[in-house]
């Protein structure tokens, strides 16, 4: 069968498309059901896990460190991104060993404002595209979206997948959108959003998990935070477990990025568990799991000052996150 990765092995695919049962052998043998009870108990007992004071410390510094600091709304500006960007490359003003954050992830016009402000810094410029959060346009727009934020700068791209096709069957639909916005990366690094509020079940998280794996992204990221529920617990399993079955297939490391509704300190620190029990230690990174977030910052600066004073300290000490 002709590469899927490449434009022409897709032309040629898609003039010759198998019927679909045909198709199902890229993704057989599939697993076995995501077992519903068993993976909800595991994320609870997970979250029960005490965390002693030091490594609590390096916890809420990491969850830092692999922070995508976000803002996604209609109403953003340069302003508003270059604060952004200064916090992200400064997030405490009063120690400088915490931070930088991984990344600001903004809509592609922002994209050149957060390249200028960031540069020279490791802090990454992610954006979304491909018609995010919908997807609903034509292909060729929504890889169009991807060229432009690539042109202006971005070094990550953050896709949606296609909800409707995957619910509805068509798989090979799904696999040659993300491998054709992969291609349209050109060295920028994937993220495959499922947007797993729209899915449905644990097993068609798994499913797009792996089709997302399989067409060439880089990380899966849960939600686009614009869906709820976005990234929980059981989801962020099935979904690092995907990631652990992937790797021992084939020794690929795959990224995860949790997306949406994280909030709180505790939760990020419940999410670096769920990793480290799941994928070991090389995982807990930057480069293999990031957290996507537009109010998380702050929780976790200020957990961070009750560690060093044991005392909290009033919201409004924090700049806006
Ligand atoms: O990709 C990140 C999400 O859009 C952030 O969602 P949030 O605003 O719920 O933190």
């Amino acid at each position: 069968m002709a590469s899927l990765a490449t434009k022409a092995g897709r032309e040629a695919a898609s003039l010759a498309r198998p019927p679909l049962q045909d198709f199902f052998p890229l993704y057989v043998p599939g697993p076995p059901p995501v077992d519903q009870v068993a993976v909800e108990e595991r994320a609870s007992s997970l979250a029960k896990r005490s965390i002693k004071k030091g490594a609590k410390v390096a916890g809420l510094k990491l969850a830092i460190a692999m922070m995508d600091l976000t803002t996604l709304e209609g109403k953003d500006s340069a302003g508003k991104v270059r604060a952004l960007c200064n916090k992200a490359l400064r997030p405490l003003e009063t120690d400088a060993s915490v931070g930088p954050c991984a990344a600001i992830c903004v809509y592609p016009n922002l994209v050149p404002v957060a390249k200028r402000a960031l540069e020279g810094s490791t802090v990454k410029v992610a954006s979304v595209a491909t018609a995010f959060p919908s997807g609903q346009s034509p292909l060729d727009i929504k890889l169009q979206d991807v060229r432009r934020a690539v042109e202006f700068g971005a070094d990550e791209i953050d896709m949606v997948i296609d909800r409707g096709a995957m619910l509805s069957g068509q798989y090979a639909k799904v696999y040659d959108e993300i491998a054709a916005t992969k291609e349209a990366c050109g060295a920028a690094h994937l993220k495959v959003i499922l947007e797993t509020g729209e899915l449905g079940s644990y097993d068609v998280v798994r499913r797009a998990s792996e089709i997302g794996i399989a067409a060439g992204g880089d990380f899966i990221k849960t939600s686009t935070g614009k869906v709820q529920p976005a990234a929980t617990p059981p989801v962020t399993l099935v979904m690092l477990e995907t990631i652990r079955d992937h790797y021992y297939a084939t020794g690929r490391k795959i990224g995860m990025k949790p997306a949406g509704g994280v909030r709180t300190a505790k939760q990020a620190l419940h999410y670096l568990v769920l990793v480290k029990e799941t994928l070991g230690d090389e995982w807990l990174t930057p480069d293999l799991f990031r957290f996507g977030a537009s109010a998380l910052l702050n929780d976790v600066l200020m957990q961070l000052e009750k560690e060093r004073t044991g005392n909290y300290q009033a919201a409004e000490d924090f700049s806006k996150d």
